[in-house]
């Protein structure tokens, strides 16, 4: 069969469009500069413009504490000295001092408050990019689990720091603009000898925080290997298999290369980082020597004044490091605009899955669901999972869909609740293409069990009522939901019944503790570290679709696979009458489970191969269904050779009734 398949639907590709903007170019770093800016400002322009007024300050303070000392220093040094002025003067410096010992103990302040303000609103946009991401494509992709790390600490970050770099921009400009005045009008050439100094030191920053920024979105993947092997270590979930296993060291080495990894290319960016710091330090203390030689020599031959060596050496290194100051700033903030481009990616995310070209409903389901000529794999380079499947299922009718491990039933599932678009043919919703209808009307219709489901580290009543939102605190339903799953008994004998905390990681009365400052602190006490078993846990996933129950598609996948035999006949047996008369999907191992159904389809090689129901498809010897219901049932009848011991009695295992398939 070949792979190349014509007529994909254009737009509809599951794939990612390639990763070609690694690193953001010098028009995107203005782009995210300014979106940065506008972010700031919506999340606090109060705390912005009380910085900006301390930057005026913190700016303006020093150059005056400068001159009013030269001033002071030609009075004092004049043939006769005024007294008064000279406090007037004294007093001048000490009310400036005061002022910018104020500015920086408010700018923390403010700046702290524009920080936690900044963070929030910039979490709050990333957050709702990745909600509306409607399929599974793009976080699947572990380029993209980079770009949101990186997006979220530079959600925290860049922000403020472009802010701070503005800020002190601000500030700098203003110190330098009055030192590089004075020195202008005592020594003209110094002034252009500390402006050219600067140039280099502005290109090596920039340089500098390029690499920094690229450092960081290179080394992405090796901290993400990093973080799982770190993850694995003090995973509850992990712990039994990494300890039975002794699997510790070897995380804990593989974890430590990772880290070692990621140092090495940090050293190696410090030690270029050193070289150039040294460098321009060199050519700093060149300078400041220099200007200092020719202060003292002029003054010495009379051409300048006491006070103004004085001045002259304060706006020299007034300049200096306010230079130094606004290279660093602009460095740092071109830095984190590199890396807020991550931030601006992910908030402008394209959804992956293409949008209806209008907000249309999606009628009730009144006639059939159908897969026609549907082909689909996951993304270019992997194989073809379905090649041109055609399924129908009727309104009202129960379908179960078996095939070997791998075969495609959870991935046909997935297709039905559109995680993905096949990239040939379409999933028809009575005629109607689901790709043309918006995807939330589609999932509103439909409820569902999955293979791999969650546990919520929530209570009880809260992961079963997860099912259906708008539902979540009508206990009756929760609780009719979980009679139905056949849990509601293992429910009510928790320590707080629907209430119980499900979790070892929180601590139950932490909501409360917080909402009502501690209440309830007995009963969260009985409640620490409730844990349900795999069984329990998959029953009260099945309660939470149960939630669903009524709504027009009914899907199950597996729902059954940790059940205990009693459990599972009793589950089936209900769901099966929950059925009666609506439209389901069910994906199974367990022959027992879905021979009842109305329509049995066999998927293999990434098609329908039989379909039928059960008596049919038992009918040919041959059908591959009829020799997995036969190799599941002589796993279970009795062994007619004695010598190879027969069923124990009373052990249940006797019956003919088949419960498995064995893996494919
Ligand atoms: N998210 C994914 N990305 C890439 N390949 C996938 C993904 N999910 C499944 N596959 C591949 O698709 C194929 C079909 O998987 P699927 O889960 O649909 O099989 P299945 O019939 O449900 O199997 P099982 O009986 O073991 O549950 C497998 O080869 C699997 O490796």
């Amino acid at each position: 069969m070949s792979d190349v398949v014509p007529g994909t639907k254009p737009g509809t590709s599951p794939g990612m469009e390639p990763d070609t903007e690694d690193m953001a170019d010098e028009v995107s770093v203005v782009r995210g500069m300014k979106a940065a800016y506008a972010l700031a400002w919506r999340a606090c322009p109060g705390m912005l413009l009380l910085q900006a007024a301390m930057a005026v300050i913190g700016g303006t303070a020093p150059v005056a504490t400068a001159w009013l000392t030269k001033v002071a220093l030609d009075e004092l040094t004049s043939p006769a000295p005024r007294t008064g002025a000279l406090v007037w003067m004294a007093a001048g410096i000490g009310a400036l001092g005061i002022a910018m010992a104020a500015t920086s103990a408010v700018t923390a302040y403010a700046q702290g408050r524009a920080r936690r303000a900044i963070g929030l609103h910039a979490q709050d946009r990333l957050f709702a990019a990745v909600n509306r991401l409607s399929g599974l494509a793009r976080l699947e992709e572990p380029r993209f689990h980079d770009r949101l790390r990186l997006a979220q600490q530079s959600a925290e970050h860049a922000p403020d720091q472009l802010v701070q770099m503005g800020l002190s921009s601000l500030q700098g400009t203003l110190g330098i603009a009055g030192f590089l005045g004075t020195l202008l009008a005592i020594s003209p050439v110094m002034a252009g000898a500390a402006l050219v100094a600067a140039v280099p030191a502005m290109i090596a920053h920039l340089a500098l925080s390029r690499r920094r920024a690229g450092l960081l979105w290179h080394t992405s993947p090796v901290m993400r290997r990093k973080f799982f092997y770190q993850m694995l270590l003090t995973d509850l979930q992990a712990a039994k298999e990494v300890r039975l296993f002794g699997l510790g060291d070897f995380l804990h080495g593989r974890m430590l290369t990772e880290l070692r990894a990621a140092n090495t290319a940090e050293d190696r960016l410090e030690r270029g980082v050193v070289r150039v710091q040294v460098s321009l330090a060199a050519l700093g203390a060149l300078l400041s020597a220099g200007g200092l030689l020719w202060a003292v020599h002029a003054a010495a031959a009379r051409t300048i004044s006491i006070g103004d060596v004085s001045v002259f050496i304060a706006s020299l290194a007034g300049l200096q490091s306010g230079l130094g100051v606004l290279v660093q700033g602009i460095a740092q903030g071109h830095q984190s605009a590199l890396v807020f481009h991550h931030f601006l990616m992910v908030a402008g995310v394209r959804d992956d899955l293409a949008g209806p070209s209008h907000a249309g409903e999606l009628a009730p389901l009144a006639r059939a669901i159908e897969l026609r000529d549907v082909w689909f794999r996951y993304d270019e380079n992997s194989p073809w999972i379905l090649r041109g499947l055609n399924l129908t299922i009727p309104h009202g009718t129960s379908v179960a869909v078996v095939g070997l491990n791998g075969a495609g039933k959870s991935t046909l599932i997935k297709l039905l609740c559109r995680f993905y678009d096949p990239q040939r043919g379409a999933v028809l919703w009575d005629g109607v293409d689901i790709r043309d209808v918006p995807v939330e009307r589609l999932r509103q219709r439909i409820g569902a069990v999955f293979q791999d489901y969650m546990d919520y580290d929530l209570t009880a009543a809260e992961n079963i009522g997860l099912g259906d939102l708008a539902a979540i605190d009508d206990q009756d339903r929760v609780r009719a939901a979980a009679r139905s799953a056949g849990v509601h008994e293992t429910v009510e004998r928790l320590p707080a019944g629907y209430r119980t905390m499900l979790s070892r990681l929180f601590h139950p009365g932490d909501q409360e503790e917080d909402e009502e400052g501690g209440a309830d602190g007995e009963e969260a006490a009985r409640t620490i570290g409730v844990h349900l078993s795999g069984g329990q846990w998959q029953r009260l996933a099945l309660a939470r679709g149960l939630m669903r129950q009524g709504r027009d598609l009914m899907i199950l996948d597996e729902p059954s696979s940790g059940l205990d035999a009693v459990a599972e006949r009793s589950v089936h047996d209900r769901l099966r009458s929950l059925r009666e008369g609506s439209t389901s999907v069910l994906v199974s191992h367990r022959l027992s489970a879905v021979r009842r159904a109305d329509r049995i389809v066999v998927v293999q090689d990434g098609r329908i191969l039989e379909s039928g129901d059960h008596a049919s498809l038992t009918a040919s010897p041959d059908g591959v269904y009829a020799r997995l219901f036969h190799t599941q049932a002589e796993g279970y009848r009795e062994d007619p050779d004695p010598s190879a011991g027969g069923a124990r009695p009373g052990s249940g295992e006797t019956g003919a009734v088949p419960t498995t398939v064995g893996a494919g």
